[in-house]
C-alpha cells in the first residue's frame, strides 16, 4: 500500500453512470474539487452495454423484419440477408461515438477522472485499484455512489460446467451484443426487458428463439391482458414462449449443442436444445466489492443501498444515485437522481432552488420496453390501484388507430385507467407502434392534471398516432 497521504477532494463520485457524469461536471463547474472514479468505461451501462447498443441492434432487426414484410407494402425485396459483423460494427460505432462524447464532456468540464475500481477503507475514505496497476487513495468531504448493477447468474444445475467448457455459448446482456454470428437456436432464460428485447431482435436476425419465463406471465409488472397480448405478438413472430417454467438443468448435448431441462408449474418436464443460452434473469447491485462494511452505510438484504428521499444515506456526506438504490432501474431515473442532487446541493446554474425528491417523482416514472411494437407505460397499472379507489378502464386495440393501419403495424392494444370521481388519468399503457412516444403524450396530460375529456376533445394532427387519444375514452367502463 502507498504511504503517500490520501488526495483530498470536495467530492468523490464512484461510477461513471447516468447520474455520476453530469454530477461530476456540475460539481466541478461550481468550484468543488471533484474526482470521478470508473472501473471500466466512461458512460456506464446505458451507453456502453445497455440502452444505446440494444436499441441500435433492435433497429437493425426491425429493418430485417420490415424487409421480409416488404411484399405486403407492394415492394419487392429479392432476398433478406443479415451481415452480423456489420450489424455489430454499427452498434460498436454508435457506442464509441457516445462514449467519446461523454469523455470529451468530462474533459471539457475539467473533471479529474480516475480509471480504476474503488472500494471504501473508511467512512469517506477510498482506495482505487488503478486500471494500469497500483492504487490511489483519496478522501472526500462528500462521496456519491453510482456503481449500478450487473447481470445475475442464475442458480442452475450444470451451468458452471457449461460456462467452463463452452464459455462462448453462455451469454449475458453484454456478451450477446458482441456476437459476430447469429445463434442457430437461442434459449433465453427470463421473460423481462432484456430477455424479450434480445429474444425478439435475434429472432428477426434469423435465430430460432425460446423464452423460458419462471413467472406466470411475461413482463411481470404488466396487467395480465397486456402481458398476454405481448406473448401473442412474440409467438406470431415465431418465438416459442414458455411461461410458468423453471429451468432446472443445463448440459452439453454433444457437438456444440446445449440441452436445457425445463419444468412447468404442473410438473411436466421438457428438454430444449439450443446453440446458445442467454441469461436474462435480472441484475444485482455492484455493492459486494465496495467494502461498505468499512462504513456505516446500510444496505438492504438484496445488497441495494438504503436511501432517504433526498438520496442521502445512513452516513452523513455519502449519497447514492441510480440503479444501486434498487428498482426502478432506468436511465431516466438515474439522470433524475442527478437533478435532485443538483438542486438540493445548490448546483443549479440558474440558481433555482427546487425541492425535488424521489417521492415527488414517484407515480410518474414512465418506461418503455423496446420490443416491436414498443410496450410503454406511465402511472399505475390496474392491478396496482389501491383498494377502495374507484376507477374506470378503457381498452382499445391498435387496429382501431388510423396511422397503425396505414403503416400496416396494427398489432397491440392500449389501456387507460381513470379516476372515476375526478376523471384524471392514473395510468396508461400502450403496446403498439411508437408506444413509448404515445405514453409521453399521456404523461404530459397527467403532469398537467388534465381530465380525460380534454384529450378526447384535443385537436391532434391527423393522422398522428396521438389522434387515437380522441377515441380511446369512448371505451371507458366501470371495473
Ligand atoms: C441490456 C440493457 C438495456 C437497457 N435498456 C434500457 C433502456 O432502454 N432504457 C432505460 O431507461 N434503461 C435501460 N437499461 C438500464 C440502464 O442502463 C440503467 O438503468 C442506467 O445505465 C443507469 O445506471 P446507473 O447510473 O445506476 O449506473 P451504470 O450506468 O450502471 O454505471 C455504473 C458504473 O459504475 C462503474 N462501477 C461499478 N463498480 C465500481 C467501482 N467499485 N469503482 C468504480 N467504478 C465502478 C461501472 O463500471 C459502471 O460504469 C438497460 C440495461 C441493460 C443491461
Ligand atoms: N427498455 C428498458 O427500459 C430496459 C431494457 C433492458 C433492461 N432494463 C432494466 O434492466 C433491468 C434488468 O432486466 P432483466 O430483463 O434482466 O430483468 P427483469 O427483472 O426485467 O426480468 C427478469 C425476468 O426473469 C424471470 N426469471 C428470474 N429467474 C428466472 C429463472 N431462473 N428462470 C426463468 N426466468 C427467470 C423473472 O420472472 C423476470 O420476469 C430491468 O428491470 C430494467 O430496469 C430496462
Amino acid at each position: 500500500m502507498s504511504t503517500a497521504p490520501p488526495a483530498s477532494y470536495d467530492a468523490i463520485i464512484i461510477g461513471s453512470g447516468q447520474s455520476g457524469n453530469p454530477l461530476a461536471s456540475a460539481l466541478t463547474a461550481a468550484g468543488h474539487s471533484t474526482a470521478l472514479i470508473e472501473a471500466t468505461h466512461i458512460g456506464g451501462c446505458c451507453i456502453n452495454d445497455g440502452c444505446t447498443p440494444t436499441k441500435t441492434l433492435v433497429a437493425s432487426a426491425r429493418v430485417a423484419y420490415l424487409a421480409r414484410r416488404a411484399a405486403s407494402y407492394g415492394i419487392t425485396v429479392p432476398t433478406v440477408g443479415v451481415d452480423m459483423p456489420a450489424v455489430r460494427q454499427r452498434k460498436r460505432d454508435i457506442v464509441s461515438s457516445w462514449r467519446s462524447g461523454s469523455e470529451g464532456r468530462l474533459e471539457k468540464a475539467g473533471v479529474k477522472v480516475v480509471m480504476g475500481k474503488a472500494r471504501f477503507t473508511g467512512e469517506r475514505e477510498i482506495v482505487v485499484d488503478l486500471v494500469g496497476g497500483g492504487e490511489e487513495r483519496m478522501v472526500g468531504k462528500k462521496v456519491f455512489v453510482n456503481v449500478g448493477e450487473r447481470p445475475v447468474v442464475p442458480d442452475l444445475v450444470g451451468l458452471s460446467e457449461v460456462m467452463e467448457k463452452s464459455p462462448d455459448r453462455v451469454l449475458d446482456s453484454t456478451s450477446v451484443q458482441e456476437l459476430g454470428v447469429v445463434p442457430g437456436k437461442l434459449l433465453v432464460l427470463g421473460g423481462g426487458y432484456i430477455g424479450l428485447e434480445f429474444g425478439q431482435l435475434f429472432r428477426r436476425l434469423g435465430a430460432e428463439v425460446t423464452v423460458v419465463q419462471r413467472a406466470d406471465r411475461l413482463a411481470v409488472r404488466e396487467d395480465e391482458d397486456i402481458a398476454e397480448c405481448l406473448k401473442g405478438i412474440l409467438e406470431e413472430d415465431g418465438i416459442e414462449v414458455l411461461v410458468g417454467s423453471q429451468a432446472t438443468e443445463i448440459k452439453m448435448a454433444g457437438g456444440e449443442k446445449l440441452e436445457l431441462t425445463v419444468k412447468s408449474k404442473d410438473g411436466l418436464e421438457k428438454k430444449l436444445e439450443g446453440t446458445h443460452v442467454l441469461l436474462a434473469t435480472g441484475r444485482r447491485p455492484n455493492t459486494d466489492t465496495l467494502d461498505l462494511d468499512k462504513t456505516s452505510v446500510k444496505v438492504n438484504k438484496r445488497g441495494y443501498i438504503e436511501f432517504n428521499d433526498d438520496l442521502t444515506t445512513s452516513v452523513e456526506g455519502i449519497y447514492v444515485l441510480g440503479d444501486v438504490k434498487g428498482p426502478p432501474a432506468f436511465t431516466h431515473v438515474s439522470y433524475d437522481d442527478f437533478r435532485i442532487l443538483r438542486d438540493s446541493l445548490g448546483l443549479n446554474p440558474d440558481g433555482k432552488i427546487v425541492t425535488r425528491t424521489v417521492k415527488s417523482r414517484d407515480g410518474l416514472v414512465p418506461y418503455c420496453m423496446y420490443t416491436d411494437p414498443q410496450l410503454g407505460h406511465v402511472g399505475l397499472h390496474l392491478h396496482e390501484v389501491p383498494a377502495g379507489t374507484k376507477v374506470k378502464v378503457a381498452k382499445m386495440p391498435m387496429s382501431y388507430v388510423a396511422r397503425a393501419l396505414e403503416t400496416d403495424e396494427p398489432r397491440g392494444m392500449m389501456k387507460a385507467v381513470v379516476d372515476a370521481e375526478t376523471g384524471k388519468i392514473v395510468g396508461f399503457t400502450c403496446l403498439g407502434i411508437e408506444g413509448g412516444e404515445l405514453v409521453s403524450v399521456v404523461q404530459l396530460a397527467m403532469m398537467g392534471g388534465l381530465h380525460y375529456q380534454q384529450l378526447a376533445d384535443a385537436v391532434f394532427a391527423h393522422p398522428a398516432i396521438a389522434e387515437c387519444l380522441n377515441n380511446l375514452w369512448g371505451y371507458l367502463e366501470d371495473v
